[in-house]
């Protein structure tokens, strides 16, 4: 996708967003509530126009070609699109159908998504007398029934307890290779845990795009040293706190060390390396060092310096009266929401109930 943005009347939703998705892979879209993940999802799924920029699945432009992309996309909403009253497997029949799946293809197509899903003993089971990650594993199924090359998948796992968390998770690694996946969270485990690579989204933004461990790497916020070592360490600190490539040194509180011990935490300036510095100074200082280990920026240490950045920054244009043109996305809903969204784009998600088959026979 190229430089995609989304207005909700004069209000951006997101911002000249760009990237790009390789064959095979799971794209984390991580952001914050409200950052434009939902939004960026539908405009790729094709049911919502951009209001500029380009998108492109499988080589057709999601607008231009919104119909041959929702054929060649598996698309899980927040809520996904379910029909109570009909059994997982009618539903998935008539999801199949609804796809352009052949008639002889469709039972096929069904039973591998019952299969990979794991719902092969619910099948026959009404989709109301499912429980939450059941559901959840049958809005899986209705968007890989049809064998798409990408799925793109809307907050998969809200809402679902620490086990079908678990489950979900699996089920989505198990169909990385075969599918492109394109996965929205605001939970960052999720993103360490599941994907390949990461987009983070902040304000409707692109703030940083790569893989869970480089964007480690590279914004070593939290990287740098933690000591153990004898004694009160107030001299020590001042020691290395002049040392080259220290950020900061601090003295970390703990009940968990014996009596007499310290425990010294220290940030390095990113791209330094002055371990052997730090270990010389204490030990050169006669102190006793028990104990010295490497510490790592985590993802959340990543995200939160990103998205903090944007927001100092943002802060300060405020306070000096600079932000006057490009004011802050706001969370309450404009006028024009979803009316130019043309009737044709109203995703199977929103047909009224009414307009589907009510048993699970229709195939
Ligand atoms: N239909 C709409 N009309 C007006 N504003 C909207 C509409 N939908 C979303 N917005 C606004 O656009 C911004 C981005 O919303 P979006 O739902 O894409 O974010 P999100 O990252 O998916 O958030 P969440 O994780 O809370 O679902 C928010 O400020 C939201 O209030």
């Amino acid at each position: 996708m190229d430089r995609l943005s989304k207005l909700y009347g004069v209000t951006p939703a997101i911002q000249d967003v760009s990237f790009k998705v390789e064959p095979g892979e799971i794209l984390g879209f991580l952001g914050p509530n409200g950052a434009g993940k939902t939004t960026t999802m539908r405009i790729l799924a094709g049911y919502l126009p951009a209001t500029s920029g380009t998108a492109r699945i499988a080589g057709y432009d999601v607008h231009e070609n919104s119909l041959a992309v929702r054929q060649r996309i598996g698309y899980l909403p927040e809520t996904p699109p379910l029909y109570p009253e009909m059994t997982v497997e009618g539903f998935l029949y008539f999801v199949a159908r609804l796809k352009g799946v052949s008639a002889g293809d469709r039972t096929k197509r069904v039973k591998m998504a019952i299969a990979r899903c794991n719902l092969v003993e619910k099948r026959k089971v009404l989709i109301r007398k499912l429980s939450k990650g059941f559901r959840q594993r049958v809005g899986i199924a209705q968007a890989i029934v049809h064998d798409p090359p990408a799925i793109i998948l809307d907050e998969p796992t809200v809402g679902l307890d620490p086990r079908q968390i678990i489950d979900v998770r699996n089920l989505i690694k198990s169909l990385a290779g075969e599918h492109t996946i394109i996965l929205s969270t605001h939970i960052l485990p999720e993103v360490s845990m599941t994907c390949s690579r990461v987009a983070i989204i902040n304000r409707g933004k692109i703030v940083a795009t790569n893989s869970p461990e480089n964007l480690m790497a590279q914004l070593t916020g939290g990287a740098g040293y933690e000591l153990e070592v004898d004694g009160d360490a107030t001299q020590l600190q001042k020691l290395l706190q002049v040392l080259q490539g220290v950020c900061l040194v601090e003295i970390v509180p703990t009940q968990q060390l014996p009596p007499n011990r310290s425990l010294i935490r220290i940030v390095t300036v990113p791209g330094t390396d002055p371990g052997r510095d730090i270990a010389a100074v204490t030990v050169g200082a006669g102190i006793g060092l028990h104990e010295m280990r490497r510490t790592r920026a985590t993802l959340e240490d990543v995200f939160l310096e990103l998205t903090t950045q944007e927001r100092r920054a943002e802060n300060l244009e405020i306070e000096t009266g600079n932000n006057l043109a490009e004011s802050p996305i706001s969370d309450s809903p404009s006028e024009v929401p979803e009316s130019n969204v043309s009737q044709s784009q109203v995703p199977e998600s929103e047909v009224p109930e009414s307009d589907v088959p009510q048993s699970g026979e229709d195939r």
